[in-house]
């Protein structure tokens, strides 16, 4: 944990107790995780990039005036990674970012679409993601997943491509669990992509769009009833519709809720007008995650230091929001009970005087 990450309302105690938690992330996406450093290196293998190097300069770079300046940015970090050894390198210097804030378990988002129309060859890029996913297990003993997203305002293109990659039993990864779609929701209708996510789940992944982060409840909907949505990403409009909540709540459908995310994007105005403690009363199973971490000037330990100071948690309820991530992850049952008692014993452990 960062000083600059230390939030002054959340006690100290608090925040070395969220440091040493035992956690899973189930949304942050792959080039979105490249931490300052990551794109230092980056960089130095490409100078000709426009992104800053300078942490300082990468601050402002990294402040966004809406969604579509993040995607505008986020797009020029994507073309800082033109080979399978910086793939590689992203991939497990990713690992070593999550293993650090006590992450066991990620699924980290990856956008296949964007890398082989840049010209990175599928498998070499498979194996790249896979290497450094074996390499960072061996080491950090954390344990990765992917999510294949279709980047929609890229067209449907761009989700054949994906649905491909994901479900060509040639070229599809092992450590593929799940299919999403990420990108602008203004503009990129959920319905079109059924097709795409009906061929992904017949090959047995999980259906985990982003719905309504920048558009309202009937994105939602449409995730649910179009695209089979297991989880939903984001989910904050959510919030404006009672009957949707309430359908949330009963089938068990979890939010993977990012709190900063939503402000750096301008998706919520502040931080305390954000919906979560509604979603949380409704008794919805809310994970928290950080999406993109470094680009919102953020990471996971703080954004659960976020959700305890909006949802008013001590050490048990932040317990229970870890294991939440748990139990809503695509992990196997040993996996997932292993990680819930490390969970558990860590906090009986700091509660025992
Ligand atoms: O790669 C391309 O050439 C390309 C062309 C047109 C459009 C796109 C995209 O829309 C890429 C969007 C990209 O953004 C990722 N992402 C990261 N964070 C978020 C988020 O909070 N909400 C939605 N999308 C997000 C996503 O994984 C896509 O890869 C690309
Ligand atoms: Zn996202």
């Amino acid at each position: 944990m960062t000083d600059r990450l230390v939030d002054a309302r959340v006690p100290r105690d608090l925040h070395a107790f969220i440091a040493g938690l035992p956690k899973a992330e189930l949304h942050v996406h792959h080039v979105g995780s490249a931490s300052p450093r990551i794109v230092a290196a980056l960089a130095a293998r490409h100078p000709d990039s426009k992104v800053p190097t300078d942490p300082e300069a990468l601050a402002d770079y990294f402040t966004f005036t809406d969604f579509a300046h993040f995607i505008d940015v986020y797009l020029s970090v994507v073309d800082l990674i033109r080979t399978p050894e910086d793939v590689r390198l992203l991939t497990f210097e990713v690992a070593r970012d999550l293993a650090r804030q006590q992450v066991r378990y990620a699924e980290l988002t990856i956008t296949p679409f964007s890398s082989t129309r840049r010209g990175i060859d599928e498998g070499a890029f498979m194996d790249a993601i896979e290497d450094a996913r074996k390499a960072a297990e061996a080491e950090f003993g954390t344990v990765l997943r992917w999510c294949f997203d279709i980047p929609g305002e890229a067209g449907l293109e761009s989700a054949e491509e994906t649905a491909r990659l994901a479900t060509d039993d040639r070229v599809r990864p092992e450590g593929l669990v799940s299919f999403g779609l990420g990108g602008p929701e203004i503009g990129v209708p959920r319905p079109q992509f059924k097709p795409y996510f009906d061929r992904a789940i017949a090959a047995g992944l999980h259906s985990v769009p982003h719905a309504g982060e920048t558009t309202g409840p009937e994105t939602v909907w449409d995730a649910l009833t179009h695209l089979r949505a297991e989880r939903i990403g984001h989910g904050t409009s959510s919030a404006r519709d009672p009957k949707l909540l309430a359908h949330l709540a009963e089938h068990r459908i979890p939010l993977e809720v990012c709190p900063t995310s939503n402000i750096a994007t301008r998706a919520v105005r502040t931080i305390d007008e954000h919906p979560i403690k509604e979603f949380a009363k409704a008794g919805i199973i809310v994970t928290i995650n950080s999406d993109d971490p470094p680009m919102f000037g953020t990471d996971l330990n703080n954004e659960y230091a976020v959700a305890a100071r909006l949802l008013d948690l001590d050490e048990r309820g932040l317990a229970d929001l870890a294991k939440n991530a748990v139990a809503a992850s695509f992990l196997d049952e040993p996996g997932k009970a292993r990680i819930a008692d490390e969970i558990d014993t860590y906090t009986a452990d700091w509660l025992t005087p």
